[in-house]
């Protein structure tokens, strides 16, 4: 079933921070009448908060001024609304939820129930962004996304099943959005069981993206805080530009490898709907922003730079590995059967080194240790930290001349750990020492977009 023009709208933490910052929001969704369905995520910080809750050992008193600080942000919001007293119950339900896993003696070692805690962010903010659209007279309804973004059990990743979710979207979504704005939480699913699940950090974007594959909408908008996507990261250089378009593949590139302004899969039900997304700062809708579609007007060789953090280089070495045939297969086998997907990877006669990305308390970060334990059995590995992983993302970057030494000589004053290049025409990777990181990066944007 298509639409004449759906268009589904997300919006970002620092976007429903606040009251004020939640009245813009609302302003857009009201300004465009394709937006049926708007997904939000939780108000900036809550989703940290409730992160210390499910991870770290805290105190009681620990708990409870942690659960003050979140109360006091969603209470500061709630007391703004003209009309509080429909929804206070409700917010006072989902923080007494909040207050009883938090306490729960088993929440440091029951993943079902950290991603039963970590969803309330997005089920208090689309609760009270309801309310919001309502004041400025749009006619909204709050909608539990658990009802259709169907996952596996995979908590703290899940993975969505898309076939169920577009069968669900469309028999339980789509007849109510005929009538009214539905807001709905990101980064949170259900599994086949009802069981609560979440999509992994910054996982908002990609549930905005597999509603609006479901739903057959032509567009997506991201709405964020800054004025689209930029060269880099425009906290790392001021001189850091706005892009006017991408294509799906370089925007994959760019999230895949750390421009924490886009979660890595929310291009993938783009690319396959032909969905074009945009991404704009929801304080200046008026500034534009960047369009993604799958053909752009040019093809630059270099479009930005990205950094990912927190990444490990591992080294595994054995003596046997000369002429031990099978060897690089059970270490790559190991890596497989945990579902990492690794980056880089050099190979010497008897070493193999490759990168894993390593984000405290992310699922990665325990599937890591895991292979480590089990890479230590057949070999001897070692781990070395500290290091952010530099991408250069454009177009024909492996088939034309000077494409890399452009890139090397503006880095030339730095130890480059590990290098890829050449397997993919749209990035050029290498590892850097993360204190070298910041000052990569801007050598690089001067040389290539200043
Ligand atoms: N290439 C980039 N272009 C724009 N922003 C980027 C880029 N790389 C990283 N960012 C960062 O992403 C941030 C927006 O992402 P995020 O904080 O997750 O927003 P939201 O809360 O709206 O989801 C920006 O403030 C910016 O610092
Ligand atoms: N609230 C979740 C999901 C998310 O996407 O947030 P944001 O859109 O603010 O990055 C997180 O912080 O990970």
């Amino acid at each position: 079933m298509s639409n004449l023009s759906l268009n589904i709208a997300k919006f970002g933490g620092t976007s429903v921070a606040n009251f004020g910052a939640m009245s813009n929001c609302a302003n857009i969704v009201r300004a465009n009448s394709a937006t049926r369905v708007v997904v939000v995520s939780a108000a900036a910080g809550i989703t940290n908060l409730l992160v210390e809750l499910a991870h770290k050992a805290l105190t009681k008193e620990q708990i409870n001024a942690t659960i003050k600080q979140i109360e006091a942000i969603e209470y500061a919001i709630l007391n703004d609304l003209g009309n509080p007293a429909p929804v206070k119950a409700k917010l006072d339900e989902l923080l007494s939820h909040a207050r009883e896993l938090a306490h729960h003696e088993e929440i440091l070692h029951r993943p079902d129930l950290k991603d039963a805690i970590l969803s309330l962010g997005e089920r208090m903010s689309s609760l009270l962004f309801t309310e919001v659209l309502k004041g400025i007279g749009v006619k909204a309804e709050n909608f539990d996304v658990r009802k259709v973004l169907r996952t596996d059990d995979t908590y703290g990743e899940a993975a969505p099943q898309l076939n169920e979710i577009r069968t669900l979207a469309n028999e339980l979504l789509r007849p109510e959005m005929a009538d009214c704005v539905l807001v709905t939480q990101g980064f949170v699913g259900a599994d086949a069981q009802g069981n609560t699940t979440t999509l992994g950090r910054g996982g908002s974007d990609f549930t905005a993206a597999l509603l609006a594959e479901a739903l057959d909408a032509q567009t997506c908008e991201i709405w964020t805080d800054v004025v689209g996507v930029y060269t880099t990261d425009p906290r790392i250089t001021p001189a850091a530009k706005p892009l006017p378009e991408l294509s799906f593949e370089e925007a994959a590139e760019m999230a895949t490898f750390g421009a924490k302004v886009l979660h890595p899969a929310t291009m993938e039900p783009a690319l396959r709907q032909d969905i074009r997304v945009f991404v704009g700062s929801s304080k200046e809708p008026e500034k534009g922003g960047t369009w993604i579609a799958r053909d752009c007007k040019e093809e630059p060789h270099y479009r930005a730079i990205t950094r990912r953090k927190e990444q490990v280089m591992v080294t595994v070495k054995t003596p046997k590995m000369m002429h031990a045939q099978g060897f690089l297969q059970k270490v790559f086998t190991i890596i497989a059967d945990h579902n990492l997907s690794v980056d880089l990877i050099t190979t010497s006669e008897i070493a193999v080194a490759f990168t894993l990305d390593n984000p405290s308390n992310s699922v990665a970060e325990r599937l890591n240790r895991e292979t480590l334990a089990e890479l230590k059995e057949i070999c001897e590995v070692v781990i070395e930290n500290d290091y952010d992983l530099v991408t250069v993302v454009g177009n024909n970057m492996n088939s034309a001349a000077g494409v890399s030494s452009r890139i090397f000589a503006a880095v030339k004053n730095f130890n480059l750990r590990m290098i890829c290049y050449g397997a993919n025409p749209h990035n050029m990777s290498f590892l850097v020492h993360a204190k070298d990181s910041t000052d990569v990066v801007k050598e690089l944007h001067s040389e290539l977009f200043e």
